[in-house]
């Protein structure tokens, strides 16, 4: 069947699980392609060039957007971030579905791209934001001034929930995971409804022709 690749938005105040549950869908379905980001932030201890972000300098990221290189891009917490066009397009064309972990910005400019496929955003809550701030703690890789930075900028975030298609709150992990996965089953269902679907039933019709 032919299908295109669906674009599949994550966002969140920065703590409440983006990137562990983006890690635990790619684990469930390794069809999944994870749209890496390139960042003027550098790495955190056991992040991976090429692997977590594409780490870059200011420079080299501001060309990259100047020869439209980039889908989106945006300033965070003072660093540039942007999702690489071309790893997109590709996988659009082979039908693999992308999983973007991105701001509010980038999910505005993703939603309006003219790339023409089937977008499906997803915010994720953190229970309260004292258990976020422990979660951002939990995490160990941050100073205090940067955790108080990422506390500060969390409201405004959240601020972006309702231009979202599905709101998850991240309690239990177990539990938001499968909720996930629930959304990526009935939003390719979809896909495939709008799709290729068509040209099936019209086979299936014509074998009872025969
Ligand atoms: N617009 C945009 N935001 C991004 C991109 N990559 C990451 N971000 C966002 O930048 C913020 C900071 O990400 P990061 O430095 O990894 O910190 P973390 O969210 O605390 O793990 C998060 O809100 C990410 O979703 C990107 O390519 N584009
Ligand atoms: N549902 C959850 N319950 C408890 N801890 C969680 C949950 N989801 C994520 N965490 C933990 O919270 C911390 C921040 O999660 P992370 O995925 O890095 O967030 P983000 O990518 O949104 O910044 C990590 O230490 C992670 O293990």
């Amino acid at each position: 069947m032919e299908r295109t690749g669906l674009l599949i938005i994550l966002s969140s105040p920065s703590g409440a699980g983006k990137s562990t549950l983006a890690r635990r869908l790619m684990d469930w379905d390794p069809s999944l392609r994870f749209s890496i980001s390139a960042t003027t932030r550098p790495p955190r201890p056991g992040e991976e060039d090429g692997r977590d972000y594409y780490f870059t300098t200011p420079e080299k990221f501001r060309a990259l957007v100047a020869d439209d290189q980039m889908l989106e891009h945006a300033e965070v917490f003072g660093n540039l971030y942007g999702s690489p066009r071309g790893p997109v397009e590709a996988a659009m064309r082979d039908g693999r579905d992308t999983l973007f972990d991105v701001d509010w910005q980038g999910g505005q400019q993703i939603r309006a791209s003219a790339l023409g496929g089937h977008v499906v955003s997803i915010f994720v809550l953190p229970p309260s934001l004292p258990e976020l701030e422990r979660r951002l703690r939990s995490r160990g890789q941050d100073s205090d001034e940067v955790i108080a930075g990422r506390m500060m900028k969390s409201r405004s975030e959240i601020s972006h929930w309702a231009e979202y298609d599905y709101v998850l709150v991240n309690d239990d992990l177990d539990e938001t995971e499968t909720r996930l996965r629930a959304i990526l089953t009935g939003e390719r269902l979809r896909r495939d409804r709008q799709g290729g679907l068509g040209a099936f039933v019209k086979d299936l019709m014509a074998e009872g022709e025969a």
